[in-house]
């Protein structure tokens, strides 16, 4: 769906990006990674031609985008940009309805998009005439992700896109936005430093340094088997909560002692971080669990982090 090869793109002196290539494909999330100044801002904006690359090329559908009106492509594709850029002067209601407008939709049909997408984004309505200002960060972040969202592109880029917002709002949207159906049939491509976030949402990291790519793998693979020594040591301090958050009860299934049915069982898919949570919150002794086979299994803490460590030496070891 998106394809760059070997693009570089150099300021003065200073080397942005440096011969990055990458493949993403349809309803992918590829999220980029790095410190500030590696490249990502860089990399995001030669995808819908905001910044023009001065070597290599980016294909788009099959197309390189070199080929086409700059408009066009923009319209086709929905941005989300840091610090959130809404038009101060523009009420909501016309700051979501820009491109529906450029697009020349009648009136209808943009007012009934941006009352769907109010209700989707958790929006209040009355929220739809007052100016950007008069709104907090985390619902002014919703009208900016409403308005890359209004014409139903297929590829969405978005740059840092939480990262206007605090530490608690910005866990708090970030999990709608993973629930998002919406947001599940897009190609994306997202920027962002913050580790937790980048491992929370994306299928996978390509994890950048200087202007140059350092890995590109799944979660689990840049945990388990980081590529180089910068891809280890990045991760290294938040590791072992990653490991915890990234592992599901699937994933250490067969080192789980078996059990009885339960009405009571838990999905397969709740990550051992949220198993360990769940046991804590309820002071439960064990809890119960069934995979999409309704086979069942049982686990107290203690087999939960016994089983984690055997699929850790496991996967390391592959
Ligand atoms: N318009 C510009 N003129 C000169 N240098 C630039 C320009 N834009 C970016 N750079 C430089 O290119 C490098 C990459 O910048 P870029 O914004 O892509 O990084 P980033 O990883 O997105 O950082 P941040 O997270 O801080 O936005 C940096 O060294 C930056 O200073």
């Amino acid at each position: 769906m998106i394809e760059l090869k070997n693009v570089s793109k150099k300021y003065g002196e200073t080397i942005a990006v440096n011969q990055v290539s990458f493949e993403v494909k349809e309803k992918e999330n590829l999220v980029l990674l790095g410190t500030s100044g590696c490249g990502k801002t860089t990399t995001l904006k030669m995808i819908n031609r905001l910044i023009n690359p001065d070597e290599g090329e980016i294909i788009l559908n099959g197309q390189n985008i070199i080929n086409q009106n700059t408009e066009i492509l923009r319209k086709g594709i929905g941005y989300v940009m840091q610090n959130i850029g809404l038009f101060p002067h523009y009420t909501v209601e016309e700051n979501i309805a820009i491109v529906p407008k450029l697009l020349k939709w009648d009136k209808k049909k943009i007012q009934d998009r941006v009352y769907e997408l109010t209700e989707k984004l958790h929006l209040p309505t009355n929220s739809l005439k007052l100016f950007p200002n008069e709104l907090s960060g985390g619902q002014q972040q919703r009208v900016g992700l409403a308005r890359a969202l209004v014409s139903d592109p297929a590829v969405l880029l978005m740059d840092e896109p939480f990262g206007a917002l605090d530490n608690v709002t910005r866990t708090s949207i970030r999990k709608e936005f993973k629930d998002l159906e919406e947001l599940k049939r897009k190609t994306m491509v997202m920027v962002t430093h913050d580790v937790e976030e980048a491992f929370e949402l994306a299928d996978r990291i390509c994890l950048m340094d200087k202007g140059n790519i350092m890995q590109i793998g799944t979660p689990k693979e840049l945990l388990f088997n980081p590529a180089n020594d910068f891809a280890k040591t990045f991760l290294d301090g938040q590791r072992l909560a990653l490991e915890f958050k990234i592992v599901t009860i699937e994933d250490i299934w067969e080192m789980l002692p078996n059990a009885m049915h339960t009405t009571k069982s838990l999905s397969a898919n709740v990550s051992v971080w949220d198993a360990m949570e769940k046991l804590r919150s309820t002071q439960a002794t064990e809890l119960q669990f069934s995979n999409k086979t309704q086979q069942y299994k049982s686990a107290s803490f203690d087999e939960l982090i016994k089983a984690f460590n055997q699929y850790k030496n496991f996967t390391k070891h592959e």
